[in-house]
């Protein structure tokens, strides 16, 4: 163990579309092997690492591509894109020596293990990441409701959504270049201002859960261990 981490059990949520890295479509290879870099090292802190992925960088239910579309229909497609995307971490970190194990929300018995909750808890004891794939398994949701939502029923310390931006700004930074980023907000004020970082319903059930919330850069090399280590790093979002 290199360093004393501030969190024992984190949920990480990693941005599907980030995947994608500088491509238009699908899975970067540079950017997965980096991402994937990031997560050993937040391991081999001794830290219990539990991931939910995002499926953005190959299916979105409320994207043109699924227009026209029955809503529920395209949900599905969107969590069967998580559960690819899942598998492809699974593969990368066994590349680097890291044993992880997928559960998906829905079964498809061949290709993961269903979500049991009592077995990811064990596997997160025994130092195995947990990947979690087909978000909440309901249609009309996200994967940052099935983080938050994960996130609770493991008992982690903090869900860390790490995407595109490094952190919560006073509005979407990649539209607005006067937008300025907040150190730390209350769940409260950011639901209030229609922040949309994250959605609703994953910010109100943190928020009722009293589970904090950190906001940082899947880019920025360190800043997952950074924030595990408790540094001062994008934005944390509180009660
Ligand atoms: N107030 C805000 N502060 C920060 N980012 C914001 C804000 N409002 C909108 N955004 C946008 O929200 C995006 C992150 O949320 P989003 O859920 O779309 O992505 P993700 O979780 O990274 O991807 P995926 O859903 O594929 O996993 C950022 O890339 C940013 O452009
Ligand atoms: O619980 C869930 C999670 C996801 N979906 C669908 O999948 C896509 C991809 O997830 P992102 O969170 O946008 O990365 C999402 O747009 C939904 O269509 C879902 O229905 N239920």
């Amino acid at each position: 163990m290199s360093q004393t981490p501030a969190y024992q059990r984190i949920l990480l949520k990693l941005s599907g579309e980030a995947l994608m890295g500088s491509d238009s479509y699908g899975i970067n290879r540079a950017t997965i092997e980096q991402m994937v870099k990031e997560v050993k090292d937040v391991v081999e802190m001794g830290v219990q690492v539990a991931v939910v992925i995002g499926g953005g960088n190959i299916f979105r239910g409320v994207a043109p591509a699924a227009a026209g579309m029955d809503r529920a229909t395209a949900d599905y497609m969107g969590m069967l894109a998580t559960v690819m995307n899942a598998l492809a971490l699974q593969d990368a970190l066994k590349h680097i020596g890291v044993v992880s194990r997928v559960q998906s929300a829905l079964t498809m018995q061949q290709v993961a293990e269903p979500y049991i909750r009592g077995k990811a808890m064990r596997y997160l004891e025994e130092g195995k990441v947990v990947i979690f794939a087909a978000g909440t398994g309901n249609p009309f949701f996200t994967t940052d409701t099935a983080a938050a939502l994960r996130g609770m029923e493991i008992g982690a310390d903090i869900v860390l959504k790490a995407t595109k931006v490094d952190g919560v700004y006073t509005d979407d930074p990649k539209t607005n270049p006067d937008a300025t980023r907040y150190e730390s907000i209350t769940f409260d004020e950011a639901i209030a201002k229609n922040l949309k970082v994250m959605d609703a319903t994953a910010l109100t059930l943190c928020r009722d859960q009293k589970m904090p919330l950190s906001v940082f850069s899947i880019f920025k090399q360190g800043a997952l261990k950074r924030v595990v280590s408790g540094a001062n790093e994008g934005t944390l979002v509180h009660v």
